[in-house]
């Protein structure tokens, strides 16, 4: 695992930035044999231990910016770097959370979590260790002896969530994944999901509908445009650490964000409806 410093620019002692979507753009051939641009000709620097926020219009991209970086898809044109490498294929240093949990059905909830590390080589106890906390995390201590079709679809959300965490990885890559989880439970993982990235310091892109959660997870939001998608508003988001999270909402700081943030959203959604 890397462990570089980040200067003032947003780059690895590597001098690079963590990663890069260089000139990226994406088009799907379909059966139809009409070809979908997913993603115009984009450019994105993302600095080591930030914690981007991605928000658009339904069919924007944002998921294929995400598979891209994650190393399921291929761009069409330019390329994804990490830590200056071209990404080629998936890889345990990118952990994904996708919008629909895809536990392995004939393990049991702690299998499930235990696994990546197990394939990591991590030893019997700390793996055991690992998976107990992760899963007391997300309010499934009680179910690690479950199979995955015992728990409701919130839970093996969650139960991925702590799979990805256990694991570790450098960079974690979210994609809606509270969007099915009630409000108390989305809450409590925003809050505990915030811990771990201002403990640890991962990278992380994470994608939500919520332009609140956007904002106060983020320490940067990205707005992209209609389909095709590109970047139509990069805002740097961080708020200031003395407000008391009960008033946080409510603080003109916030307050302006979403003003800005949904308004952009807007425009993006008006460019959809034309
Ligand atoms: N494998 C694929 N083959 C063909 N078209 C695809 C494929 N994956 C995505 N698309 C199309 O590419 C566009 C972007 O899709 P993508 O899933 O990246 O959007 P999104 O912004 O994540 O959407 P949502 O917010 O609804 O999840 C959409 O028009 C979608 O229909």
């Amino acid at each position: 695992m890397t462990n570089t410093l980040i200067d003032d620019a947003g780059l690895t002692s590597a001098g690079v930035p963590k990663i890069r979507f260089d000139r990226v753009s994406k088009v799907y051939d379909t059966d139809s044999g009409q070809p979908v641009i997913a993603l115009s000709e984009t450019s994105i620097d993302i600095a080591e231990g930030e914690f981007l926020c991605v928000v658009g219009p339904s069919g924007c991209g944002k998921s294929t910016l995400m598979q891209m970086l994650a190393g399921f898809h291929h761009p069409t044109s330019g390329r994804v770097l990490l830590d200056g490498v071209e990404v080629r294929r998936p890889d345990a240093e990118r952990g994904v959370v996708f919008q629909q949990a895809n536990l392995y059905p004939w393990l049991t909830t702690r299998g499930n979590v235990e696994l990546g590390p197990r394939i990591r080589g991590v030893g019997k106890a700390e793996r055991r260790t690992r998976a107990e906390h992760f899963l007391s995390m997300v309010g499934l201590a009680a179910f690690a002896d479950r199979k995955p079709y015992e728990l409701s679809g919130g839970m093996q959300q969650r139960a991925q969530i702590a799979r990805v965490l256990a694991n570790d990885p450098e960079v974690i890559l979210m994609d809606e994944p509270f969007g099915a989880l009630d409000a108390l439970t989305r809450e409590r993982m925003q809050v505990e999901l915030l811990q771990i990235w201002r403990e640890r310091r991962k990278t992380l892109v994470f994608i939500t509908h919520d332009v609140d959660e956007a904002i106060f997870l983020g320490t940067r939001v990205l707005v992209m445009s209609a389909r095709p998608g590109r970047v139509l508003m990069d805002l740097p988001t961080r708020l200031p650490v003395e407000i008391p999270s009960a008033e946080l909402r409510t603080h003109p700081t916030f307050v302006e964000l979403r003003d800005t943030l949904t308004e952009a959203i807007y425009r993006a959604q008006d460019g959809a409806a034309q």
